[in-house]
């Protein structure tokens, strides 16, 4: 597999660097995490898929891999690979539970956020996913399926538009592929996206659709309950001509994790306590911990974009570049 293809970036090549002179003696491989277990993942690696078993150094970080994590990997003979570390995430889908946060998918680039005509547009609903992404570092973009169920599809992608004038709206009928091919440009290449909405409004579809195959269960009417797919898990699918899909990110109907009084920006406010000024905003002042983080590959830029915006503070640093 050509890792650039699935989201490796130099960013994670610096980080990995890191990790390798911190294990002096361990070969390590990075491999992408594409599907989670019980203390096991299947990774995606210069070699194809292989299984892997976390180590015990992992669970001393205290840092459980999520699907899209990049991690550091022993190869074991004639046994599976032992996950060592995880890479720094550039960005994470997570919700909220009763312990705080739950981090579901790193290292994702753009979320599609999927709603449809039919019935009421949940705008409140809508705004929360969008500041959920937000506030993970991704971007988002608005998709407004089955328009073909309006007779007055320019009032409602208005509607769509005016919750977030940055966000990209785009209409779509995903059973016949109308809109497909400008889903599809959302996605550059080795990026990563994940699709969310709630349930019926044609994520299957547009994943069946994206992928040019069937994969997804689609809800099509006359399936039986226990014929549908129920599964919690999530997973990565490589797309066509490169870039990577999350299925079930597990958004659907729940609780989007959002800045709250706890933040979900912990790790950086550890480190702002080091700053060397109080006030500091991270952007350019000398002796700024967290860009100083960043530029170890211990933190990416993306959160720390997320974490200013969220803040209040802007300007004198440049937006994360788009990876081209
Ligand atoms: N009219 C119309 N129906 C659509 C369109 N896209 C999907 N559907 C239908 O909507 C129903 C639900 O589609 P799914 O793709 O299963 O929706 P989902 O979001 O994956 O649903 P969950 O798996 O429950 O989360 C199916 O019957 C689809 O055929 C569209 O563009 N227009
Ligand atoms: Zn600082």
């Amino acid at each position: 597999m050509n890792l650039a293809e699935i989201g490796w970036t130099p960013e994670f090549e610096q980080a990995a660097q890191a990790v390798r002179a911190a294990a002096p003696g361990v070969e390590l491989q990075p491999g992408r995490v594409a599907g989670v277990g019980r203390n096991t993942a299947t990774l995606w690696t210069e070699g194809g898929a292989l299984e892997a078993v976390f180590a015990g150094t992992l669970r001393q970080a205290d840092v459980t891999p999520v699907v899209g994590d990049w991690v550091m990997a022993e190869a074991v003979p004639d046994a599976p690979l032992r996950v060592h570390a995880v890479l720094p995430r550039r960005t994470q889908l997570a919700r909220a539970v009763q312990a705080g946060m739950q981090v579901l998918s790193a290292n994702v680039d753009v979320v599609l956020v999927m709603t449809a005509p039919d019935g009421d547009i949940d705008e409140a609903r809508l705004s929360r996913y969008l500041e959920a992404v937000r506030v993970g570092g991704a971007r988002a973009a608005l998709l407004l399926n089955k328009v073909d169920l309006t007779r007055k599809p320019e009032a409602v992608l208005a509607q769509l538009r005016a919750l977030d004038p940055a966000v990209a709206v785009l209409p779509l009928r995903a059973t016949v592929g109308e809109g497909v091919a400008e889903v599809r440009e959302l996605i550059g290449p080795g990026e990563t996206a994940a699709l969310i909405g709630s349930s019926g409004m044609g994520k299957s579809t547009l994943t069946n659709a994206l992928l040019g195959r069937e994969v997804a269960q689609t809800g099509e009417v006359g399936a039986t309950r226990e014929g549908r797919h129920t599964t919690t898990a999530r997973t990565l699918y490589r797309l066509p001509g490169g870039g990577v899909l999350v299925d079930n990110p597990g958004l659907r109907d729940i609780e989007v994790w959002r800045e709250g009084e706890a933040g979900g920006f912990e790790d950086i406010e550890a480190l702002a306590a080091e700053c060397r000024f109080r006030k500091c905003t991270h952007g350019n002042e000398p002796g700024c911990a967290v860009q100083r983080a960043v530029s170890r590959g211990q933190l990416s830029e993306e959160r720390v974009e997320a974490y200013r915006a969220a803040q209040g503070f802007t300007g004198d640093r440049q937006k994360p570049k788009r990876r081209k």
